[in-house]
């Protein structure tokens, strides 16, 4: 679904992910792992058009997209819920999920049984909503609009114990759909239980590309061990 061949990117001068090769699958959901400031947030911002693209490749269910195209992504399917979570502070809370409704589509799981708050305060501001109520209504909405893809950057931020299980079956559901699912997050070992696949960053570049087990369970212990 999504291949990145040799995705370089950061923000003008300053180079920050370097030469990115990996692909993510229709069915798969990918925890995207790392220390702070490895270049997580950076990479995805730079295949959805954020950050500057400085060299390589962003492939989107066999489409090349251009650099200067990011529309293209969302026109085909892909949504990224970044890290301040995206929402349109002034409209509503259902006007921020009808945006991001496509004509049509009806996701694997329903964002209004997942996070029951939406219909609670289905008319107020996004702007005045909490931290993790924002980061409800921006997952909803990245599931909403993400018909071949959905891209979580912090998913579990914010978010309340109580929710989280919910919010990662909602994302299995997702991907059983047939969907591409990438997920960021600082609990490494819960997104090893859920997720198929670890991708590990440090200093802009891969170092770890493994299905989950025990294995890369220790692994990752190694990579993420506080220096
Ligand atoms: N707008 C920017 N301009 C210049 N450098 C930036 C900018 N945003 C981030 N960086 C730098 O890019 C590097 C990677 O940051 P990034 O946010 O991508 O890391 P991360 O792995 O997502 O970290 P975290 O887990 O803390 O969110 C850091 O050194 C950061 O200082």
């Amino acid at each position: 679904m999504l291949t990145l061949n040799g995705l370089s990117g950061g923000y003008g001068q300053a180079n920050v992910v370097h030469g990115v090769d990996i692909s993510v699958a229709a069915g798969e959901v990918v925890a995207l792992l790392g220390r702070n400031g490895t270049g997580k947030t950076t990479l995805l911002r730079t295949v959805f058009g954020l950050a500057d693209r400085q060299g390589g490749e962003v492939v989107f269910d066999g489409r090349t997209v251009p650099p200067g195209r990011p529309d293209l992504l969302a026109r085909w399917g892909a949504s990224l819920m970044p890290e301040d979570r995206g929402v349109f502070p002034s409209l509503t809370v259902t006007e921020n999920l009808r945006l991001a409704t496509r004509k049509g589509f009806v996701p694997a799981a329903d964002p209004r049984e997942l996070f029951p708050l939406l219909t609670e305060r289905a008319g107020q501001p996004a702007g005045t909503l909490s931290g993790g109520q924002k980061q409800q209504l921006g997952v909803a909405r990245s599931i909403l609009a993400g018909r071949r893809m959905v891209v979580i950057d912090e998913l579990t931020q914010g978010l309340q114990p109580s929710l989280v299980s919910g919010a990662l079956a909602a994302l299995a559901a997702v991907a059983a759909g047939g969907a591409a699912v990438i997920v960021v997050d600082q609990h490494a070992g819960l997104m090893l239980d859920w997720c198929h696949r670890a991708i590990v960053m440090e200093a802009g570049r891969v170092v770890l590309d493994a299905p989950t087990g025990p294995e890369t369970r220790q692994r990752l212990d190694e990579l993420l061990m506080v220096r």
